[in-house]
């Protein structure tokens, strides 16, 4: 499964453009046995299942599948060989694991119905919510679900969850500001976006400190400016491109409120034209209590895994969608990388794979016995 990743990891491909990712993974289920599995597609993604011996419920296990538009740094000889893409958050560790527990139950059936779930767009626009909503998903919907996501802060063999909130809301934000651009001698003449887009940016970063009550943690990062074309033209067009965390859906409406405000008071100020959008959103991930409790219990029973009851992350997953209506939980896989998740030089530690298919197949076998 290792050369699996490597093979992955060099076809990063942008949400719902999972093509050839989507071939790959179908190219890898044809050369299982074909008896108890089903497949499926919807969109980019696929749907696997495996008939069990004595089905009862449908349990579940969800991957997810895109790159991230960056350049990689690794220096590995098997790079992306998209330019431009990478897979900089572990999501062809997460495909490898998902395929090597397929290959064990093919082989290894256990009693109730196994479902692996390849999700498309997980970094964005969002997979989770259209996939869970189709007839594809609907009719072969898991009674249970889980999942996981790489973790750099831990050393291999180590995993970390915790009971309820393990990943944080997020609402994407673009604002588009637009004034009149001119020459670089005659600023009375024009309407200088880069003023308003400065004092935008800090403006918004007084929100998260004045505005939202310190106990309830949030974050809006700005990861991208983007204002003018030449050192001596006025531009008359901004666009700032971030992102919302947030622990509670109140801080996330009372934020957005507050860059209303904020833009609206802009808009006066600069005598320009502003438009939010806010993207896409990602609910919590939450993680069902007494699952979660007895994944850890059981782990610490029943393998060598190091056990950690970690904190929320401030991270967003779309896998929320999915226990928002499943009961289930996801946790973190320690890799042990001093780089973290979208970094151009993470290089996630791969004996981590075979050590969460065997944890994983385990708990799964546990957990699908009559
Ligand atoms: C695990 C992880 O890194 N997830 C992404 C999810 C992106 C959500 C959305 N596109 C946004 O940027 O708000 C993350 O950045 O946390």
């Amino acid at each position: 499964m290792i050369e699996v990743r490597r093979r992955l990891h060099q076809i990063p491909e942008p949400g719902f453009a999972e093509f050839k990712t989507q071939r790959f993974i179908l190219d890898s289920l044809s050369r299982l046995p074909r008896d108890r599995m089903e497949i499926r597609t919807w969109r980019t993604g696929v749907l696997v299942k495996i008939r069990g011996d004595n089905p009862v419920r449908r349990i579940g296990w969800r991957t997810d599948m895109d790159g991230l538009p960056m350049e990689e740094e690794t220096g590995y000889d098997f790079r992306s060989q998209h330019p431009g893409y990478m897979h900089a958050c572990g999501h062809d560790m997460h495909m490898a694991i998902a395929l090597g527990l397929l290959s064990h139950f093919v082989e290894n059936p256990v009693d109730d119905d196994l479902v692996f779930i390849f999700q498309p767009a997980e970094e964005g626009p969002g997979g989770a919510q259209p996939m869970l909503e189709s007839e594809e998903f609907q009719s072969w919907k898991p009674d249970l679900l889980f999942g996981l996501h790489i973790g750099p802060d831990y050393p291999v063999g180590t995993i970390a969850t915790r009971p309820g909130i393990l990943f944080a809301n997020t609402s994407e934000l673009y604002i588009d500001l637009v004034g009149q651009s001119g020459h670089a001698s005659l600023p009375h003449r024009s309407n200088d976006m880069v003023i308003a887009a400065s004092q935008l940016a800090m403006q918004l970063q007084t929100i998260i400190s004045r505005n939202v009550d310190p106990l309830d943690s949030a974050i809006l990062t700005l990861g991208k400016v983007t204002i003018g074309t030449r050192q001596n033209i006025i531009p008359g067009q901004a666009r700032l491109e971030g992102t919302i965390r947030t622990l509670s859906l109140e801080a996330m409406e009372a934020i957005q409120n507050r860059i209303r405000a904020l833009v609206s008071g802009i808009e006066t100020g600069f005598a320009c034209e502003a438009h939010i959008d806010w993207g896409s959103r990602y609910c919590q991930v939450e993680n069902e209590p007494a699952l979660t409790r007895e994944f850890m219990d059981w782990a610490r029973r029943n393998t060598d895994m190091q056990v950690v009851e970690c904190r929320e992350a401030m991270a967003g997953e779309d896998f929320g969608y999915f226990l928002r209506d499943i009961p289930g939980f996801m946790f973190w896989l320690g890799v042990d990388t001093p780089f973290g998740l979208h970094h151009p030089q993470i290089q996630p530690k791969e004996d981590a794979i075979p050590a969460a298919i065997d944890l994983i197949s385990r708990y799964l076998t546990w957990k699908a016995k009559r």
